[in-house]
């Protein structure tokens, strides 16, 4: 393995301020998904690691000082890991290529990003000055302020492993909450670096901790423990379904941002060249493993072979390869698992009667032949009826289908069980106003693709999720609303006499 892809950073949980070994000893493999080769050995926390962080979390939210603090010093503290993030850019963003295989250049957006997100919730930290509401009895006053929830346990997905997370320690922080995160168990570099970035700041003993380990044990435990208020998830529909379940005996506060089969669809007044790209940008970074990939084109019958012919000329020039090499513009699979998965649809694909455009295999000479890359594909002949138009394959996959008209459109757009984002291409104005309004899904966009930023909420119709994280929104995610009432009228009613 090349010097440079040496994971030289810890590889401990962080617990009440300290750097820890799991209860059990246990250790999980990392492996690097452009050749397969082994990293380095993480420890493998289990349930009893995750309560002991719950009991930290619990006891610097319910006796420690960190609700209490300031808002504004909160605040502060959260920019200086901003600054942290931004002196780290590059080794994070190496860090997280090393994790997922997605391009160094992709990374650098990422920690661009991160480090945005950190900037505005320190200063949208003290912002929240709560409401006077007009009482409608004399001498009252009414006023409602927002709390902080409590313990926040925030469970993240291995395609982002910092900017999902980030999207969650952030917020919670500027609240007031403490909290235990979990990042995917096969991504864990850019949190435990970014926990040791925070540990530099100076958050208080306990406020944050971080836990490793699988979902089903070490994720399990933090969606059904009693200490916990609130859980913060981003993950897949199935997962989901389970931690909503998981968390109901205990009535936490669920937030969840799921998967999505996101369409996007091109009228034939669209500029031409530019969907034709943005269709491509849409789905391809990151192999296709984005939450909100343009998996799904519609395109407007009159344009449809010349849009197939052009998205299939463009795919072929697509550059596989190593995270690491500046010329890759796409990296592989994270697992050979999830090839095996992406692999699964192109049969049954074929077997629902669709055709494949171009892809559809293994690349016959791989850039390295360890790692789990796969060609980018596009399918045709697909209807909204298939698996392959309903399900999320969540690869390097695009499937494209044609529509007549613009109410045949918006049905198929949102015949389906997702409803994160879209896409809708059109020089009409007024129809593009049409559509997006109504387009069930949590984000549209229009003459554009995969575009999201701190200010905007995000988050999911449908199955897509439940709550929104980013923005002021996302703070308000992490408060509880409390209404106080005062009586100066020190009268006594005398209902049940005197
Ligand atoms: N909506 C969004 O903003 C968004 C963003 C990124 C990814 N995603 C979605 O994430 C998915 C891909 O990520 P993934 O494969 O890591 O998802 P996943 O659901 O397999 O795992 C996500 C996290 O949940 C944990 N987990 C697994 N089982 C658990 C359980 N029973 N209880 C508690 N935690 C458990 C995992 O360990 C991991 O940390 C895709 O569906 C993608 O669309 C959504
Ligand atoms: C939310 N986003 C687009 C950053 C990543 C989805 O997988």
């Amino acid at each position: 393995m090349a010097k440079e892809l040496k994971y030289t950073g810890k590889t401990k949980m962080y617990i009440n301020g300290e750097w820890v070994d799991s209860v059990s000893g246990n250790m999980r493999e990392i492996v690097y998904p452009c050749t397969g080769e082994v990293i380095t050995k993480v420890t493998e926390g289990s349930a009893e690691d995750v309560t002991l962080a719950v009991d930290a979390a619990r006891s610097a939210f319910d006796l420690g000082e960190w609700p209490g603090t300031p808002a504004a010093e909160r605040g502060r503290l959260i920019e200086r890991l901003a600054d942290k993030v931004e002196e780290n850019r590059e080794s994070l963003a190496r860090l997280e290529s090393l994790d997922t295989g997605k391009t160094v250049e992709e990374s650098r957006w990422d920690m661009d990003d991160i480090a945005g997100i950190f900037r505005y919730f320190g200063q949208l930290a003290d912002k929240e000055g709560g409401e006077i509401i007009q009482s409608p009895n004399p001498n009252t006053s009414s006023l409602v302020v927002r709390e902080p929830v409590g313990v926040a346990a925030q469970i993240s997905p291995w395609n982002y492993p910092l900017l999902q997370a980030s999207w969650k320690i952030a917020p919670a922080l500027a609240a007031g909450c403490t909290i235990v995160m979990k990042p995917s168990e096969i991504t864990p570099f850019t949190t435990i670096r970014i926990t040791e970035l925070a540990e530099e700041v100076g958050f208080p003993k306990g406020v944050i901790n971080l836990v490793l380990g699988a979902g089903d044990t070490v994720g399990s435990e933090m969606t059904t423990n009693p200490g916990v208020d609130l859980v913060s998830f981003t993950g897949g529909i199935v997962t989901g379904k389970k931690i909503l379940k998981a968390a109901a005996d205990t009535v936490k506060k669920v937030a969840l941002e799921l998967g999505g089969k996101n369409p996007n669809i091109i009228f034939a007044d669209a500029d031409f060249d530019t969907a034709v790209d943005f269709a491509l940008n849409g789905v391809f970074f990151h192999a296709g493993q984005i939450c909100s990939a343009g998996s799904r084109i519609l395109v407007e019958e009159p344009i449809r072979e010349k849009f197939t012919a052009e998205l299939k000329r463009r795919i072929k020039n697509i550059r596989i390869g190593d995270a690491f090499d500046p010329e890759t513009q796409m990296g592989p699979l994270i697992s050979e698992e999830h090839r095996n998965k992406v692999k699964s649809y192109i049969d049954l694909a074929k077997k629902e009667g669709a055709s494949i455009v171009c892809g559809g295999t293994e690349p016959e000479n791989p850039p390295d032949k360890g790692g789990y890359y796969y060609l980018p594909t596009l399918i045709s002949d697909v209807h909204n009826d298939m698996r392959l138009a309903k399900e999320e394959i969540f690869g390097p996959v695009i499937t494209i289908e044609s529509f007549s008209t613009e109410e045949e459109a918006v049905t198929r757009a949102n015949d389906t069980i997702y409803g994160l984002s879209a896409g809708v291409w059109t020089r009409d104005q007024d129809r593009a106003q049409r559509v997006s309004s109504r387009l069930r899904a949590g984000t549209v966009w229009i003459n554009d693709f995969n575009v999201y930023f701190v200010q905007a909420p995000w988050g999911g119709y449908k199955q897509s999720g439940s709550g929104r994280e980013l923005g002021k929104v996302g703070l308000e995610e992490y408060t509880e609303i409390k209404h106080i009432y005062q009586n100066y009228a020190n009268e006594p009613i005398n209902w049940f006499g005197t």
